[in-house]
């Protein structure tokens, strides 16, 4: 069996990162900037007031000082000419500064008798303007790649960039296998059970910024196998969930190889997880997961998104892990790499008791995953450990 960095490498060198396409701002969330895109303009595109008030030269300013009021600039309404000494023009918030004014009094400092203002006492130190090209000037650079927030998006329609260059999302078919699956909302036999690993990896297919394609149910035979990965043709990423261990009806890799899968490796030493296998079919990359809920969903996090975000761009990262002290003891793990659904709170991270890779009720009251090395000795309270969030 090999470590999961191993299968973590075999993974990354199955795939590449895809292709770019062109996609209109507002559908650029979430998605990865897949080329450095570069501001066309300054901005703000002249020097703007930040208050509202009144412009002036700041040599003017002193307590009690009066300046004639002689125009009004609004934003989208420059005031054109210039101002003298012992002149203001009344602007507003996001006015462009006319020439000759440095300064915004604001209008709280000062009093105003018709067309005459006359400066508080209090009148403002701070100018209240904002220099031409003070977020950004014409050329900057939003370097690729990058997971597009809607802080960027909002950032890029200020650069005036309508048209984002993406990566292209991976399509991922989804097939289940077993006899005993049945669909959410149809009605089970007595030795039947509900999908359910197939609706949570497709959510954080979703999430990771694929595209899920769930597959019909392929049933525990050849036939029904053969005609699940046909319907996958054309996807990314096929990932089965189940028939992958060494039980009679486990066909998910025979049938895979018949249809030409070139395997990369099978039976990883960690749990739950063990028998998850790889390889590459055709155009695309084959990933068989475990059947058990638990298995199929911690793979999910392990393998599945690492892949996804290289495909996306994103570089070959294992999924992130961050240090915490336990908040309660841990037992001795054995041979095998143990992902533990575990919850970080505010006193450390408790790994629950039981770990039985069937309970997604335990998985769902987890938000992280303790990860114990090989062998990793008994851990008492407060000794720090690995977790990856869920
Ligand atoms: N003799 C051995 N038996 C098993 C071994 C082993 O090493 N030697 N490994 C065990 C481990 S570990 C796992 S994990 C499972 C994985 O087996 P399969 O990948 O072949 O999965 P299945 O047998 O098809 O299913 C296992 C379990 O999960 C349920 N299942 C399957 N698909 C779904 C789905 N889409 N939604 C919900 N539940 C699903 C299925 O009904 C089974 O209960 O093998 C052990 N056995
Ligand atoms: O590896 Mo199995 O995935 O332990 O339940």
């Amino acid at each position: 069996m090999i470590s999961v960095d191993e299968a973590l490498s075999h993974l990354f060198a199955l795939v590449a990162p895809l292709e770019a396409e062109e996609v209109p701002l507002i559908s650029a969330h979430g998605r990865v900037l897949a080329r450095d895109v570069s501001a066309t303009r300054n901005q703000p595109p002249f020097a703007a007031s930040a208050m509202d008030g009144y412009a002036v030269n700041a040599q003017a300013i002193a307590p009690g000082r009066t300046f004639d009021v002689i125009g009004e600039a609004a934003a989208g309404h420059a005031w054109v000419g210039t101002v003298g000494p012992s002149q203001a023009v009344r602007i507003f918030t996001g006015a462009p500064l006319p020439d000759g004014t440095d300064h915004v009094i604001i209008q709280e400092n000062v009093t105003r008798t018709g067309d005459t203002i006359t400066l508080d006492d209090s009148a403002n130190d701070t100018a209240y303007v904002r220099p031409a090209g003070a977020d950004f000037k014409m050329g900057d650079v939003i370097p690729a790649p990058r997971l597009l927030t809607p802080s960027d998006v909002a950032l890029l329609a200020s650069m005036n960039i309508a048209i984002v260059p993406v990566t292209r999302r991976p399509t991922v078919a989804i097939i289940a296998t077993g006899d005993e699956l049945v669909q959410p909302g149809e009605a089970p036999g007595p030795d039947q059970i509900i999908a359910s690993n197939s609706y949570g990896l497709a959510a954080l297919i979703n999430q990771l910024g694929a595209v899920p394609r769930l597959l019909p149910i392929a049933r525990d035979n050849r036939a029904s196998l053969a005609l699940a990965f046909d319907l996958a043709a054309g996807a990314d990423l096929i990932v089965t969930i189940g028939g992958a261990s060494v039980g009679d009806h486990d066909l998910v890799g025979d049938v895979a190889a018949d249809k030409g899968m070139d395997r990369s490796f099978y039976k990883v030493a960690m749990r739950p997880g063990k028998p998850l296998m790889a390889g590459r079919l055709g155009t695309a990359t084959m990933i068989g997961l475990p059947g058990n809920p638990v298995s199929a969903m911690v793979c999910g996090h392990v393998f599945l998104a690492p892949v996804i975000r290289k495909m996306l761009g994103l570089g070959a990262h294992p999924a992130p892990r961050e240090n915490h002290p336990l908040a309660k003891d841990a037992p001795a793990n054995g041979p095998r790499e143990h992902y533990m659904r575990a919850h970080l709170g505010p006193e450390g991270v408790t790994i629950f008791d039981r770990q039985d890779s069937a309970l997604l009720t335990v998985l769902a009251d987890a938000n992280c995953l303790a990860v114990r090395p090989i062998n990793d000795p008994a851990r008492p309270s407060r000794d720090h450990i690995a977790i990856i969030r869920l």
